[in-house]
């Protein structure tokens, strides 16, 4: 079943969807930026930002994938005035860590870990709902459905540490509840044999799946959640569930990010951007190329949320 089309970019995708072009079918979100807010007027935007390529720079060393100090502060401005949630497939307190802001929301694990501010009446499953304080002493309640894997993410985390540990450049990061393989700086020669072996022991264990990301075996448990239900779940949270006039907004990178776009593409409205300077099969509409890219166009949101507020006040 091919994904809805937004109203508000069909007008301009229909004419740039024949010609093969990446710009074309996913124009830059910098350059038609004008033409996707003039839906936006007196509209609730809601930011959600993924963090690995697209707040912070793909880099060498996953433990070093710092922001720039440009990005935070542009992205506390975002927050100032738009709902803001970070959804990274690393652990949540990982890329708190690395973002160390107060004023946006928080979920981990490709989503599998959220902190809200509320519970969600839409997934009210008590066992997966908790309250609980975050490191700063607040309230929040914890969105955690894959808890009862954490003996078992453990086992993995182990075999996968013990039985990989003669591949050279093999690192292995536990994200609470998933866990990334990394191959960034395996030699070619011992891919296959790592791959192998990823597969073999997750071959023991059939209630999770492997999905591949940036020079990476991602291992989460295989269930009805992604980032995609993390961002509605978040809007319900945020009270924005039933809302017909909230625009959500995603930026991401990888693959896993693509459950966002499509959750975005489903709602009928909001803006699902890549960040991608080549072509690849994406959900999304927009692009950015990277998150320098991803900084202009955060700074342009703030700039144009600020002109309306004060062209309100000239009235
Ligand atoms: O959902 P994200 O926030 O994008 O997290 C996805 C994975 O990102 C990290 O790995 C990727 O970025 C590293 C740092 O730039 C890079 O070295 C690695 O090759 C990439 O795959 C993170 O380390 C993983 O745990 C995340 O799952």
């Amino acid at each position: 079943m091919g994904l809805p089309q937004l109203s508000a970019i069909e007008n301009g995708n229909s004419v740039m969807v024949s010609c093969d072009s990446w710009l074309l079918k996913h124009p830059s979100a910098l350059n038609t930026f004008e033409q996707m807010m003039s839906i936006a007027k007196g509209r609730k935007i809601v930011v959600f930002l993924d963090y690995d390529g697209t707040l912070s720079n793909i880099v060498d060393n996953p433990e070093k994938a710092f922001m720039t100090n440009k990005m935070r502060m542009t992205v506390r401005e975002v927050a100032r005035y738009f709902p803001t949630a970070i959804i990274s497939g690393r652990s949540r307190d990982k890329v708190y860590d690395f973002v160390e802001l107060d004023n946006v929301y928080y979920a981990g694990s490709h989503g599998l870990d959220i902190a809200a501010p509320l519970e969600s009446p839409n997934y009210a499953d008590p066992k997966h709902q908790t309250r609980g304080v975050d490191r700063n002493g607040n309230e929040v309640v914890l969105f955690q459905p894959a808890k009862k894997y954490s003996p078992t993410i453990q086992k993995i985390f182990s075999a996968l540490l013990e039985r990989t540990r003669n591949i050279q450049g093999v690192m292995i990061e536990h994200n609470k509840f998933c866990i990334s393989v990394h191959f960034r700086h395996v030699h070619d020669e011992d891919f296959c044999t790592l791959e192998k072996l990823v597969n073999s022991i997750m071959g023991e264990y059939r209630e999770f799946c492997v999905s591949e990301g940036k020079m990476v075996f991602e291992i989460r448990p295989d269930m009805k959640w992604d980032k995609g239900y993390a961002l509605n779940y978040l809007l319900d949270t945020l009270g924005f569930g039933n809302s017909n006039d909230v625009l959500p907004l995603y930026i991401g990178d990888d693959r896993t990010d693509e459950d966002a776009f499509k959750a975005i593409r489903n709602r009928g409205e909001g803006y699902p951007i890549v960040v991608s300077s080549t072509s690849k099969d994406t959900a999304a509409l927009y692009s950015l190329r990277n998150p320098s890219e991803v900084q202009k166009f955060l700074l342009s949101l703030v700039r144009w949320r600020k002109n309306s507020l004060s062209s309100k006040l000239d009235f």
